[in-house]
Order: structure tokens, then C-alpha cells, then sequence
């Protein structure tokens, strides 16, 4: 019996663009509303909302009830993080601001058991192994563990090309946000120079045959990353659309008072 079959990774290397939303409320009630709306996979985000192990792993146990795919953002990319992460039983990674190929190949290494990655063997124990229930879990984890890296910054871009070469990245995402700000742009993801370099660094992706990914509100750059064959697309986030309909409820509801 191997490790869990990755539907989103299947659906990645087949080319078939997976449509997301970023979870930052950071709760599993709201994991599980989110999980039944009808995306495909769901960022949990650990680099910007108060998650921490615990919490990203209640929200991955609601979600894997349902045909949503939960893919974890780590604060940053450390070998101890995601050593946790997976052996919680995540099997796709976002890991943000990867700068260079050897970045790159460090957490390959980081997802990939011994003698040919670092990953420390845990599983008799870890819910990855449905708790040492998958007996050839050792020998089938990493085939089916999705490792997608942020291009969000000036360097990492000049070394995108050699980051494409590295055998074991599945996709890369590019961070308009922080690429904005890097650029000299902070707060202003939709600046020409910035989406020309966003769109560019998707081709080159796309071209180079991993799959590209965005997180982007905007419904012209969405139909452009589309056109383009962004394979995960990102197109909302739990926090503003929640934020954003209960300020709307609340003005409703002053709009009452005499
Ligand atoms: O740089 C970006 O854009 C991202 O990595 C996504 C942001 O971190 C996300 O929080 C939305 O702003």
C-alpha cells in the first residue's frame, strides 16, 4: 500500500490549471466552509497569518474530507519546518522566497528520505503514514509530496532559469506582492513594470515545462495568467473576502439608524 495518491500534483504535471483560494483566517471551521465551496486547492498560509503547526494541521484534516487540496506555506523554507509539515501528513508545499537553484536544491533535499535528500525518518509515528498504516509509505512519500517554490524578488528572478533546471521543483509560484516590492513598487503588484515581469516569468516557466502559479484578485490578470497556462491559479483570499463583506453588513446596518 503506498503514500497517498497527490490529486493536485496529477493534475500539475498533466498540465490541467488548478483554481485555488488563500486561507489566512487560520481556522479549520473556516478550512471546512472553504473546503465544500468548489476550489481545488486551498493555500494555508504560514508565512503571513498566525498559523503554526497545530493549526495548519486541523485545517488539512477538515479539507481532506473534501475534494479541495490543502497546499501549506511554510514561514520560510527550513529543513525542520517542512521535516514537520510532511510528516503531519502535508503533501504539497508553497515554500516563499526562494532565491537560487541552490536554495532550490536544499529543499529537494528537505522533501526527499535518505540516501538522496536529508528528510528524517519519522513516519512509524506521523500521520503521513496513516500512523505507520501505509507499510510502504518509506519508499512511496516522496513521489506523491508537491514542491512548488516563490519567486517573489529581484534575485530569485535573475535566477529563475537555473531554478527551472532543478530536478524536484514541481512548480513555481511568483509573488507579485513582495516581487512589487522589491522592485521598488511596495503596494503596487498591478504596475506595468511589474505584471510585464510577472507575465514573462510564467512563459518561462510554462516553457520550461513546471507549473506556473499566482495568487492574483484582479479578473484581467487572471483571464491574462490563464491565457497564458498558469497551472495553479490562486483568485481569492478568505481574509478580504470576509473582511470586505462584513464592513459591507455593517454600513447596511448603520444605514438603519434614523
Ligand atoms: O508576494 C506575493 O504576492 C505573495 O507571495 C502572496 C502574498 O504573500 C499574499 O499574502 C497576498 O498578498
Amino acid at each position: 500500500m503506498p503514500a497517498p495518491h497527490n490529486p493536485f500534483k496529477a493534475a500539475l504535471n498533466a498540465g490541467e490549471m488548478q483554481l485555488g483560494c488563500w486561507l489566512g483566517l487560520a481556522d479549520p471551521y473556516v478550512a471546512e466552509i472553504s473546503a465544500h465551496a468548489g476550489f481545488d486547492w486551498l493555500l494555508l498560509d504560514g508565512e503571513h497569518a498566525p498559523n503554526d503547526l497545530r493549526s495548519l494541521l486541523a485545517q488539512a484534516q477538515v479539507i481532506a474530507a473534501s475534494n479541495s487540496h490543502a497546499v501549506v506555506r511554510p514561514v520560510i523554507g527550513e529543513t525542520w519546518m517542512i521535516k514537520q509539515l510532511l510528516d503531519a501528513g502535508i503533501q504539497s508545499l508553497l515554500v516563499p522566497m526562494v532565491e537560487s537553484a541552490e536554495q532550490a536544491r536544499e529543499l529537494v533535499a528537505a522533501v526527499t528520505y535518505p540516501p538522496h535528500g536529508v528528510r528524517g525518518v519519522g513516519s512509524a509515528l506521523a500521520r503521513a503514514s496513516q500512523f505507520s498504516g501505509i507499510p510502504d509509505y518509506l519508499q512511496t512519500a516522496r513521489e506523491e509530496i508537491c514542491l512548488l517554490v516563490q519567486v517573489e524578488n529581484r534575485k530569485g528572478m535573475a535566477a529563475l532559469d537555473e531554478i527551472l533546471e532543478v530536478d524536484g521543483i514541481d512548480g513555481v509560484f511568483i509573488g507579485p506582492s513582495d516581487l512589487a516590492a522589491d522592485m521598488g513598487h511596495i503596494g503596487k503588484a498591478g504596475h506595468p513594470d511589474v505584471k510585464a515581469a510577472v507575465l514573462d516569468a510564467l512563459k518561462r516557466i510554462k516553457a520550461a515545462g513546471k507549473a506556473p502559479g499566482i495568487l492574483t484578485l484582479d479578473p484581467e490578470m487572471q483571464k491574462e495568467c490563464a491565457e497564458i497556462g498558469v497551472t495553479f491559479l490562486a483568485t481569492d483570499i478568505d481574509v478580504t473576502l470576509f473582511a470586505k463583506a462584513i464592513r459591507g453588513s455593517a454600513a447596511a446596518a448603520k444605514a438603519l439608524r434614523k
